[in-house]
């Protein structure tokens, strides 16, 4: 396959996560707590076993009771610690992950669907599970233990030094040189995890379009194809992850053989002390579980880091979430929410990508009580005002007011309350049809839910079900007919009550009778509300008061259907059904 992902380097990304701890201070003083006395406890029991063990040598040996009540009571010790270090730095972990995939969920929601841009739902899953999950071995398995580390690293070079000089003149260079290995081979680490969080991410999308898109695959007998293009995937996975899992098994053998070649130095240095008589032979024993001591939480550290390249590759892409843009900013002083009013795009210019402008100087109007047509041919920018005035981005000169107020000036809450839509494709989420219509109003009455049902004439299908309204809606609203779906959708927009409704092209997959009786059931609730339908069929825009023609990003033309039909305004764009 030759597309083959990869993940952006964003400088300090890790760095910028770390704070993530500070939100759990007592969790996190817990780690270091245990993890200390987990690493001091573990060289008290080597050093006082190498001690016994020593003065057993020097023919001096201790009770075999007290040897067997000393060892016993470490050995418990350090099983008990190890648990409760396991505990409180998994505990410390979870909560950690917990925080970032909240920050990572108001991300998306603070970037959606304006700033999303062309990321994939399945690119989106995978940093909020398992690029997150990845972490785990940062806040459990690396700060507190590279703290720690470095304490015990301090404590055993000190006692060896005090026990033979020329120990930790040995020793320590290895110490350092183990550590500092997978700092100097960072760049191979930081290559091969970034290939094996994007091929993650990728094979994840894929996998997540592949389930969106089973209908489709199975009509058009591309299954085949599909499962050819996933096996590709996870061809790319596994080579991805062999590669990495061959570097780091360099790293550690690499590591290993360090440490082997120290430990033998160390031996020799010992064996050399007791010749010269400048060590004890009840102290040698003591002298080698202390080089050990040293080395032991290098190789550590070292073993830890070797990881780092996955985690880094995993923070760079959650923080680009998290860094992202806000395409929409929120206002520092929002104004109060209009109640209704007029519907202004007043010279509204807008583009989704430099020098290629959409929308050049739009304005119109939308009065409360009146059901406003905009129409224009296919690409004309109709979907794109009701992006603007949806507040999915921001016009990029001019505005766009409701009741005198600048969108712009309005917080989400209450823009929500102001501006409704039945989209073309409606979303139903698998809870009951009540509990989709209440998507905008969750703590609306039964009787208000059943009132919207009525308005939006879902009413007579609901009472065919088992359980009316409380029936599932299925996956994605898979029980439902296309214009059931509709109707839901429109429940759910009148429920909300907003004096501003937006039909995308509601009614484009619907025949015409269900067409018409879906927009005089809106109609019959419209009393001030102001309306803009995307219109697509002559049908809608003969039952519009007004008509906007759209054309090139401009308005070329307004007026009744009459007028503009008399003017021929719309001849060339035309079907006798369908407009744009
Ligand atoms: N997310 C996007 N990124 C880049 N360009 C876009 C994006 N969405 C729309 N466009 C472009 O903006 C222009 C206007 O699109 P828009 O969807 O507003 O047209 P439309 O009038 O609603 O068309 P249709 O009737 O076919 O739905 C088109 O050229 C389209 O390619």
């Amino acid at each position: 396959m030759s597309d083959r992902p990869t993940v952006t380097r964003r400088p300090g990304a890790l760095r910028r996560l770390l704070p993530a701890i500070a939100g759990h201070p007592a969790a996190f003083r817990g780690t270091l707590l245990a993890n200390l006395v987990g690493q001091l406890a573990g060289l008290t029991a080597a050093v006082s076993g190498a001690a016994l063990v020593g003065r057993a040598v020097a023919g001096d040996p201790t009770p075999l009771g007290v040897v067997t009540a000393v060892l016993g009571a470490l050995v418990a010790i350090v099983t008990v610690v190890t648990w409760w270090e396991m505990y409180v730095s998994h505990d410390l972990a979870y909560r950690v992950l917990a925080d970032l995939r909240t920050r990572v969920y108001d991300a998306i929601t603070r970037i959606a669907p304006g700033g999303l841009g062309t990321r994939r739902s399945g690119d989106l899953a995978t940093v909020a599970l398992s690029d997150i999950e990845t972490l785990e071995w940062l806040f459990a398995h690396t700060i507190a233990q590279l703290l720690t580390a470095t304490v015990v690293l301090v404590a055993g070079t000190a006692l060896a030094a005090w026990i033979d000089p020329w120990l930790p003149a040995v020793v320590l260079p290895a110490a350092v040189l183990v550590t500092v290995t997978p700092w100097l081979l960072r760049r191979h680490a930081d290559r091969h995890g970034s290939r094996v969080r994007a091929a993650t991410a990728a094979l994840t999308a894929d996998i997540v379009d592949t389930v969106q898109g089973l209908r489709e695959l199975t009509v058009f007998g591309a299954l085949e194809q599909r499962r050819a293009h996933l096996a590709a995937r996870t061809r790319q996975l596994g080579r991805a992850q062999r590669r990495n899992a061959a570097r780091a098994g360099l790293e550690t053998a690499l590591i290993d053989a360090l440490v082997a070649a120290a430990g033998v130095a160390a031996l020799l240095v010992v064996l050399d002390g007791v010749r010269a008589g400048r060590l004890d032979v009840a102290a040698a024993p003591v002298a080698l579980v202390l080089a050990g001591a040293v080395l032991g939480p290098a190789s550590q550290v070292a073993l830890l880091l070797k990881e780092a390249g996955t985690l880094r590759a995993a923070a760079d892409r959650i923080d680009a979430l998290l860094q992202a843009p806000t395409p929409v900013p929120a206002p520092a002083r929002p104004a109060p929410a209009p109640g209704g009013g007029d519907v202004v795009f007043d010279d509204v210019h807008f583009g989704y990508l430099p020098d290629r402008p959409v929308l050049r100087g739009v304005s119109f109007v939308v009065r409360p009580g009146e059901t406003v047509a905009l129409v224009g041919a296919s690409g004309a920018g109709k979907s794109t005002c009701v992006h603007l005035l949806l507040r999915h981005h921001d016009p990029s000169a001019g505005r766009i007011t409701v009741g005198g107020v600048d969108l712009r000036d309005l917080d989400d809450a209450d823009l929500r309350r102001t501006v409704t839509v039945v989209p073309q494709d409606v979303h139903l989420f698998p809870g009951s049809i009540a509990d989709n219509i209440r998507l905008g109003r969750p703590d609306a009455a039964d009787a208000e839910v059943r009132a919207a049902a009525d308005a939006a004439q879902l009413t007579a299908f609901l009472d065919t079900l088992p359980a009316a309204a409380d029936t599932p809606a299925g996956e994605r609203g898979a029980a439902l007919s296309g214009g059931q779906r509709a109707r839901v959708a429109v429940a759910r927009a009148l429920l909300t009550g907003a004096p501003v409704l937006v039909l995308d092209e509601a009614a484009a997959n619907l025949d015409t009778s269900t067409e018409a009786d879906l927009a005089a059931a809106i109609d019959a609730t419209r009393a001030d509300r102001a309306t803009l339908v995307i219109a697509h069929r002559l049908s809608t825009i003969d039952r519009a008061d007004r008509v906007v023609l759209i054309d090139g990003g401009r308005v070329v033309a307004t007026g009744t259907p009459e007028e503009l039909r008399e003017r021929g305004a719309w001849s060339g764009l035309m079907d006798p059904h369908r407009v744009g």
